[in-house]
């Protein structure tokens, strides 16, 4: 067969082609390997649902694109951020769509509803504290008289609490119902392709024992819990996160840099999430903004039986003596501060309380590693550790992650003009007038180079 072009100078070409992918071959490998390379391969088929969070993310960056079709823009990001976490639990959690993430519709009411109990909860510190624990210790009134009582006092806090609670109960209640339906009707059709966590619970709660069997009651709680553990958490990491990102312009091109590099590299819109996990800026800037700005700065535990609580060294006592000791009496409430811990200067050193992505990029300090936090991430008590330790982390990384990646990639973050007041009861929440309830976030965006 003839060749098209003459096939002396292909064949005098082979050699050096050879020789020059042999060179290029050492040099990746070698000298400028790009991270990504580890992790190249076939998509891992058990983390896909990766691509299900960019779906939702892409709908968040075409109201972006929209918004900033005419230029830069002020938005309100934790209504943005708290909209994309909803729908990512609702999608991911119950199997469902409670957003579309559209300009032209409003938040789903479950958002709204439960963005809404701590600032809520926060105006009842008192009555939770010493309240609430003895209504559920002597189980005080039916729910129907509770109720009634709570529409009789002049208490607003109280009110909206009830009326969140009700708009919570009402669309779970529905949620269950509707997958009930669907799985009398047969497994496969109720599952469909989502393995949700809802569905995998209702599935097997239906087929355990009656003594094993989680009452209706309890599996349409599991929804609430998961919608507030997850919703609010995330919002709030992620509102901080791109605040920081504002404010530190150097980190944010850096980023930007780090994230284009690897869409050019890895020739897609979209990586898996080992190659996601693999981009160590952005890594960087999640673990050290979730050091040093945990969303629930501190937990509260109440004590079970009488208990010695060692001390990593002593303290002085009310009567100047040292102790290395406390005795903690059963019944007794204790906040245990996760901050404290991520931050503690004798542990990370006399930076700790600066915010430094780069910090991640050296092995952890020594007096770190001996001190043996026993968090489940990196070191850090933002997630907790031990049996209760909060079961979404990876989950809400990746969330994360998958966020950033898109919108750092085409969008440009500058402070609002406003002053971001982060509240610290409950989970650290932004506000811009202390007098109102809803959380706000204002950020200028505008489209990236
Ligand atoms: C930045 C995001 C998040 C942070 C900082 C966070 C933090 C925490 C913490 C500190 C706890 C322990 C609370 C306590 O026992 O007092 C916890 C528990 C929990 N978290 Fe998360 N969380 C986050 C995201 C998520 C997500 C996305 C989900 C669900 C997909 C989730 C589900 C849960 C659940 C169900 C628990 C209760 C676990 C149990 O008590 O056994 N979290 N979380």
């Amino acid at each position: 067969m003839d060749l098209p072009v003459d096939s002396s100078v292909v064949v005098k070409a082979v050699p050096s082609a050879i020789a020059a992918l042999i060179v290029w071959v050492i040099a990746r490998r070698f000298v400028f390997p790009h991270p990504l390379d580890k992790v190249r391969g076939p998509p891992n088929p058990s983390l896909l649902a990766a691509s299900q969070f960019f779906a939702i993310t892409y709908k968040l960056r075409d109201v972006f694109l929209q918004k900033t079709a005419e230029g830069p823009q002020e938005i309100d990001f934790m209504r943005w951020a708290t909209r994309v976490s909803l729908e990512i639990i609702a999608q991911s959690g119950f199997g469902t769509s409670w957003d579309p993430i559209t300009e032209e519709t409003d938040e789903h009411p479950f958002t709204s509803s439960a963005k809404l109990i701590v600032p809520w909860g926060k105006k009842l510190l008192l009555f939770r504290t010493f309240v609430m624990p003895l209504i559920y210790k002597y189980n005080l009134g039916t729910p129907a008289l509770q109720r009634f009582l709570i529409g009789l006092t002049p208490s607003t806090p109280l009110k909206e609490l009830r009326n969140i609670v009700d708009t919570m109960h009402c669309h779970s209640l529905k949620l269950v119902n509707e997958k009930k339906e669907a799985l009398a009707k047969g497994s496969g059709e109720f599952r469909n392709d989502h393995k949700d966590i809802l569905g995998i619970l209702m599935e097997e709660n239906a087929k355990a024992s009656e003594e094993d069997r989680l009452p209706d009651n309890e599996v349409i709680a599991q929804i609430s819990t998961f919608t507030f553990a997850a919703m609010d958490t995330t919002s709030s990491a992620l509102c901080r996160i791109f605040w920081l990102l504002a404010k530190h312009q150097d980190v944010q091109d850096k980023l930007r840099a780090e994230i284009r590099e690897a869409k050019q590299n890895l020739n897609s819109e979209e990586p898996n999430y080992d190659q996601l996990n693999a981009l160590p800026y952005l890594d960087g800037v999640i673990r050290e903004t979730l050091r040093l700005y945990p969303p629930g700065a501190v937990v509260g535990r109440e004590c079970r039986k009488d208990t010695i609580l060692p001390l990593s060294k002593p303290i002085k006592t009310v009567d100047g003596t040292d102790t290395q000791e406390i005795f903690i009496p059963k019944d007794t409430t204790i906040f245990a501060s996760l901050l404290g811990s991520n931050t503690n200067p004798e542990l990370w050193g006399a930076d700790t309380y600066d915010w430094k992505p780069e910090r991640w990029f050296s092995p952890v300090p020594e007096k770190v590693v001996e001190a043996r936090i026993p968090g489940v991430y990196s070191h850090l008590m933002t997630f907790l550790g031990g049996g209760r330790a909060c079961i979404g982390f990876k989950f809400s990384l990746m969330e994360m992650k998958v966020l950033i990646y898109v919108l750092v990639d085409q969008f440009k973050f500058t402070p609002a003009e406003q002053e971001i007041i982060w509240t610290m009861a409950g989970f650290t929440t932004p506000l811009v007038d202390r007098s109102k309830v809803q959380p706000e976030m204002p950020i200028m965006i505008s489209r990236a180079d």
